[in-house]
């Protein structure tokens, strides 16, 4: 049940904004990252339903997020086994499963999409279910690269509607981008900073431009490092070796593209191409379409620009 709350919002000049307390939300998408935002959403409190069309998908995202806990508890509760204990029970308690996304809206805050990146179906399913979720039910979509005013204009809740963008993996990254468009109102991005800051994340605040402020920056360097590797300018290898000892990234960008899913990558090259024809920046990429054919979707298929098997 949703409640509402005033707070002094800081820079609004002790003006009270209202947001929506949230507790129960819908997570749809049980792959990668609708996984990992159920892990930590579980565990600060909130009641998580994770909703996908395929069950086998759902069973994996509760062992892979038990596991995790597993081993966050270890950690955390080194000195104290039967608090670690609790603490695993009370976070997987929290979590249950569907594939009717329609019949669990029912009693939810939030809805929070993370499934395949598509315009067309990210916008049938936010149709379908602005039919049937109650009233105040924010709906926040996870995309990487699509408009958020696009997607949401297949409903008629403009102004509950906004972008939660996460980042990979969920449980370790602190941030999450939060989109307004010029529709979201002003207690609906109060609510999607609040809920943010309660999974214990930083957020920053985005307009609806193309990739918002990390993936903006970010596409330009995944695809030079891909461009460069098909000119045969440098190895892979030693494209990410550079750039993770020259510039202290965590992952070179090969690295990361195949632990993002050369698939999303895929459909946000295909997407940014459509929308800038003329621009070469987004011409196709001969290798990354020869491994998304072969199936080669990355760390999570066990090939991609590595082996992982
Ligand atoms: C021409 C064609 C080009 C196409 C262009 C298209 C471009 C598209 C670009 C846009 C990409 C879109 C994606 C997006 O929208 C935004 C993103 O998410 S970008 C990705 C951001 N993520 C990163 O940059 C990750 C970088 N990597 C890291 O930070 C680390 O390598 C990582 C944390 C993944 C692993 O760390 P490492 O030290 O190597 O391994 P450990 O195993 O020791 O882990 C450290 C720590 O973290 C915990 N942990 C690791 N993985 C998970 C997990 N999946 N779930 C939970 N916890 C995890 C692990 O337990 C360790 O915890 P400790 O407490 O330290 O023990
Ligand atoms: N992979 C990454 O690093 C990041 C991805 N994103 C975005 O998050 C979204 C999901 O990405 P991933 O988790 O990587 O993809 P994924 O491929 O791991 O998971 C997508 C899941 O959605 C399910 N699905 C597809 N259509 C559905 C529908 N109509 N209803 C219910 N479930 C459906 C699929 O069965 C699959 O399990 C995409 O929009 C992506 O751009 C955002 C940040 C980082």
């Amino acid at each position: 049940m949703a409640f509402f709350t005033h707070h002094i919002c800081r820079g609004l000049s002790s003006s009270a904004v209202r947001h929506v307390v949230i507790k129960n939300v819908t997570i749809i998408g049980g792959g990668q990252m609708g996984a990992g935002i159920a892990q930590v959403a579980a565990s600060t409190g909130h009641a998580v339903t994770l909703v996908d069309t395929n069950e086998d998908i759902l069973k994996k995202a509760v062992k892979g997020i038990e596991g995790n806990l597993k081993r966050v508890v270890k950690k955390k509760f080194a000195d104290k086994p039967e608090a670690g204990e609790e603490f695993l029970q009370k976070a997987m308690q929290n979590v249950s499963i569907s594939t009717d996304a329609g019949s669990v809206v029912q009693g939810t805050d939030l809805v929070v999409e993370a499934i395949v990146e598509n315009l067309k179906v990210k916008q049938d399913l936010f149709g379908g279910l602005d039919k049937v979720a109650p009233a105040h039910t924010i709906f926040a979509s996870n995309t990487s690269s699509l408009s958020i005013t696009d997607i949401a204009s297949s409903t008629n809740r403009l102004d509950r509607f906004g972008g939660l963008h996460f980042f990979n993996p969920v449980p370790v990254m602190r941030l999450v981008e939060v989109i307004a468009t010029s529709s979201t109102s002003q207690e609906t991005f109060d609510s999607l900073l609040n809920f943010s800051k309660m999974l214990g994340k930083t957020s920053v605040s985005c307009k609806d431009t193309p990739g918002f402020i990390v993936n903006r920056l970010l596409l330009p360097y995944i695809l030079d490092a891909v461009r460069m590797y098909e000119r045969g300018d440098g190895s892979k290898e030693d494209i990410d070796i550079a750039m993770k000892l020259g510039c202290g990234y965590p992952m070179g960008p090969f690295e990361l593209s195949d632990y993002v899913g050369l698939d999303t990558m895929k459909f946000i090259m295909d997407g940014w191409s459509a929308a800038n024809p003329d621009n070469p920046m987004f011409a196709q990429s001969e290798v990354l379409n020869k491994l998304v054919a072969e199936g080669k979707f990355g760390k999570k298929t066990g090939e991609g620009f590595y082996k992982y098997k």
